[in-house]
């Protein structure tokens, strides 16, 4: 697919999938925000990027995605360097059923303004390009997983709420944007190296990976 021309935003793009996806966003062309909250990694990225893909191809902004006037901040930055904005990927999040309120304003709050900006930034309606809107759920945002039900319950959450903006016919009518919801399975990454903190019980979840080939 050719993407030059393209703008992406991508968040919890410092590492993990959020990196994968902007990596295969700029081999196809695009420009690239990476947004997250961890700045050293965060800048090691774009840094690595840049040298690939080009000085301009990429920046990273530090945003964390739990705090709504960090990402206001990031749209206006990415409209004000780049001029719009095509690809908006809501990625950021984390596993931790202890810190369960946080990880609700991660992974679904987070998700909600973000899809809401994206609509004010991207669709056509409202002067933008329209566009695609990716969503990150999870496998357990379809199936139950019994050691992390907050996990489940946001992931399942991301679902609905990514299915019934796609569904409004005023979004799918005039808004030129499409609605997307990725709901990978097991994938190597930090978020399933689960911290001791996590309250993740530590007695299944190596079970539960190793059922599907990642041994930790
Ligand atoms: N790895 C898997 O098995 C798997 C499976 C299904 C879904 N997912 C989902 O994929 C997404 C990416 O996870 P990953 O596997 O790459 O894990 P990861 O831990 O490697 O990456 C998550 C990224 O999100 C960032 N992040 C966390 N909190 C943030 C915040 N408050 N603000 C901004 N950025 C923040 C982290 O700094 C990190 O860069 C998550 O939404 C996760 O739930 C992962
Ligand atoms: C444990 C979740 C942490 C986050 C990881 C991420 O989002 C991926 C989740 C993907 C899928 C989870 C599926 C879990 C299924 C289990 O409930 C169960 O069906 C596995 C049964 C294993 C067995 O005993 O055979």
């Amino acid at each position: 697919m050719n993407l030059s021309g393209k703008v992406a935003l991508v968040t919890g793009a410092a590492q993990g999938l959020g990196k994968a996806f902007s990596e295969s966003l700029l081999s196809q062309g695009a420009k690239v925000c990476l947004a997250d909250v961890k700045v050293q990694q965060g800048k090691t990225t774009a840094a690595e990027f840049q040298k690939t893909f080009g000085n301009d191809s990429a920046f990273f902004e530090k945003c964390d995605v739990s705090i709504a006037d960090d990402v206001t901040n990031v749209f206006k930055k990415v409209k004000s360097k780049y001029g719009q904005i095509d690809i908006l990927v809501n990625n950021a999040g984390i596993a931790n059923e202890t810190h369960w309120r946080k990880m609700v304003d991660i992974n679904l709050v987070s998700v909600i303004q973000g899809t809401q900006l994206g609509i004010e930034y991207m669709s056509k309606e409202y002067g933008g390009n329209g566009g695609v809107i990716i969503n990150v759920s999870s496998s357990a945002g379809l199936v139950p997983v019994f050691i992390t039900p907050v996990y489940c319950a946001v992931k399942f959450g991301v679902v609905g709420f990514t299915r019934s903006v796609a569904v409004n016919p005023r979004n799918r009518s005039t808004s030129g944007i499409r609605f997307c919801c990725l709901c990978p399975a097991f994938t190597d990454t930090d978020i399933i190296k689960f911290k001791k903190d996590s309250g993740i019980n530590m007695k299944y979840a190596p079970k539960i990976l190793k059922s599907v080939g990642i041994n930790k």
